[in-house]
């Protein structure tokens, strides 16, 4: 068994105690059981033989008269088990006593599930009978108060004794029967008391544990493995015999119903802590179904017990134990793949299984029956429970790394969320940025010439001002006219006028801007620019320049050849003088450039 534990606790990836410690463990282990093997020596197990009575009619006359027929079959089934029997069964064994004392021997029948028997002394069978028990009877008729049925019989000296023993039950009917002297007997009892002592210590620490674990994760897997603990713990209690010993001594019926409810407990419980666990509505809903309507079968069994015998709800729910088990063994495979966690519970189920089989190898006599054999269901139940204590942690283990990846890549995505929107709000906001610039720009153009307007004009002019205050240089204003504007407009129409005064802004922008300077429309026929320079010779070539490009530049529009003068005004700014009155003085020398006759430039003077 420990090689078999330490094999499942490799299997399952689980640390694996060092080996001294499993020395100290088998040492351990091996101290326990040689007492046991001790006072095993002592207790006696008599030749029995037996007789099925079908109908369960025949007295004591008549078992005796089979008896003397030589009619009773022998020996035994292996493990003592007759299997689900109607009617009765006698049974029939002989004891000595080789002393020349008379001398008290226990006689014990080891199993705790018989609902009826009586004992007769085969020579005083009309007597009637010398011992009658079951687990109908209070616990008080026994000899001894120990879990098994039991009871002292007295052997006159050198006295050889047949007995017959009739036993009726409706649950499966083992009778196993032992003869010792009682103190041997209680003696060969203690390490089957430590072992049960371990197993229930076991289970309570389990219960507490995960009850806690409940409390405070508010997982329900928690609350499905403590109600399956607590109800594999009652029915072991139940059919160990310890809990008719101990809590209910008497209350004999209460005993038989408590093993179907805790059976039916158990496997519901079980079913739905697989379902839980494994979680199989997502991963795999047939499964869950089966798992549903299996935990279904198992309640009604509960409800059975009330209105049905005994004898018509424990064969069902005996038999239903095999689909359970095949479920949720299958249930744990199918899984596997995807669920790491259903690695724990594959491992876990299976020392479970491990431990009925080795139970079921000793009832059919393919195993003796040794303390480690005998008791291979509490032992793979226990560790079972352990397991899946373990599976439970793994699992939570799991999620606290899942939930901990999700949350990194959640946080990761929202990073790059935040990122990419303020990405997106920066280029807007540049999007923006040129399109407040582009109205601004547009809101300082004309429209039809693209030069700037006559608003921008005057903060051109007070910019230029105030730089060429500051620096302390001049700068000269142009106020240019398109000659006999009017006459394009009257003669061509206004459409033709519109590309005459594009034309002239055409020329005029590149030179001017070539100076340096920048050039806006007045108003009208009118355009003015300022210009860096500061000598009147420089303002007059750059005004000639103008004046000779567009006389020079016929425009051509709808097909016809018009040619295009302009008058130029140019007024020099002076330190000290104003830029508007530097405009006025150009307006006036443009008026005179008019006068003058017109396609010329004039300088203002004063
Ligand atoms: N097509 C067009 N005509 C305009 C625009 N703005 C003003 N005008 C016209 O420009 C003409 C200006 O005429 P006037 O002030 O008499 O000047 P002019 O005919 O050029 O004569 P002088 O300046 O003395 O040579 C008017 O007929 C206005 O209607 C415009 O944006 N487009």
């Amino acid at each position: 068994m420990q090689g078999l534990l330490r094999g499942v606790v490799v299997a399952a990836g689980l640390k694996p105690p060092r080996a001294g410690r499993c020395a100290r463990l088998v040492i351990l282990m091996a101290v326990c059981f040689i007492p046991h093997l001790a006072w095993a020596l002592a207790v006696e197990r008599p030749e029995v033989r037996y007789f099925h009575d079908a109908e369960g009619s025949l007295d004591v006359a008549g078992a005796r008269a089979v008896w003397a027929a030589g009619r009773f079959a022998g020996p035994p089934p292996p493990g003592d088990n007759y299997g689900f029997r109607p009617g009765a069964t006698w049974f029939a064994f002989g004891l000595q006593n080789p002393q020349g004392r008379p001398v008290e021997r226990l006689v014990v029948i080891e199993y705790t599930l018989i609902d009826r028997f009586e004992l007769y002394r085969l020579d005083q069978a009309s007597a009637g009978p010398l011992w009658i028990g079951g687990d109908l009877q209070p616990f008080g008729a026994r000899s001894l108060p120990i879990r098994y049925f039991n009871r002292s019989v007295e052997l006159a000296p050198y006295e050889r004794v047949t007995f017959l023993l009739r036993v009726a039950s409706q649950s499966s009917m083992q009778v196993p029967v032992v003869v010792a002297e009682a103190d041997h007997y209680l003696a060969s009892q203690q390490s089957s008391l430590l072992g049960f002592g371990l197993y229930f210590g076991v289970l309570a620490a389990l219960l507490i544990l995960n009850s806690i674990l409940f409390v405070s994760l508010r997982d329900r897997n928690f609350l499905y493995y403590v109600a399956y603990v607590l109800s594999v713990g009652l029915m072991l209690l139940c059919l160990s015999g310890i809990g008719f010993q101990l809590f209910w001594p008497d209350s004999p019926r209460l005993g038989n119903w408590l093993v179907l409810i805790s059976m039916s407990l158990s496997l519901a419980s079980m079913l739905q802590f697989a379902r839980a666990f494994l979680d199989l509505r997502r991963r795999f809903p047939l499964g869950d179904r089966l798992c549903l309507a299996l935990i279904a079968l198992s309640l009604i069994g509960i409800a059975a017990t009330f209105v049905l015998p005994y004898s018509q709800v424990v064969l069902p729910l005996t038999l239903l134990v095999f689909p359970v088990a095949v479920l949720v063994y299958a249930c744990g495979l199918a899984v596997l793949r995807s669920y790491p966690p259903a690695r724990y519970f594959l491992i876990a189920w299976t020392t479970l299984l491990l431990g009925i089989m080795l139970y079921a190898a000793v009832a059919l006599g393919w195993v003796p029956r040794v303390f480690f054999t005998e008791y291979a269901i509490q032992l793979g139940s226990a560790v079972e429970m352990i397991l899946l204590s373990f599976a439970l942690a793994y699992r939570i283990n799991l999620l606290t790394a899942t939930t901990a990846q999700l949350e990194g890549e959640a946080r990761g995505q929202l990073e790059r969320r935040v990122r990419e929107r303020t990405d997106d709000l920066d280029a807007a906001l540049r999007r923006l940025e040129t399109a407040n610039r582009q109205l601004e720009d547009f809101s300082r153009r004309d429209g039809l010439t693209g030069c700037f307007n006559r608003r921008s004009f005057e903060h051109i002019l007070r910019r230029w001002e105030q730089q060429r205050n500051g620096d302390g240089r001049d700068f000269s204003v142009l106020m240019i006219d398109i000659d006999e504007f009017k006459q394009v407009n009257d003669r061509y129409g206004h459409l033709v006028g519109d590309d005459c005064l594009r034309h002239v802004a055409q020329l005029l922008e590149g030179p001017v801007a070539d100076a340096g300077g920048q050039l806006c429309r007045y108003g009208g026929e009118e355009f003015v620019a300022v210009a860096p320079l500061s000598q009147p010779d420089q303002a007059q070539a750059l005004a000639e320049r103008l004046r000779a490009r567009t006389a020079d530049r016929t425009l051509i529009s709808e097909g016809r050849h018009i040619p295009v003068t302009i008058s130029v005004g140019i007024a020099l700014r002076e330190q000290a003088a104003s830029a508007l009155d530097t405009v006025r003085r150009a307006d006036e020398a443009l008026y005179r450039a008019k006068a003058l006759g017109r396609n010329r430039c004039e300088l203002a003077t004063g």
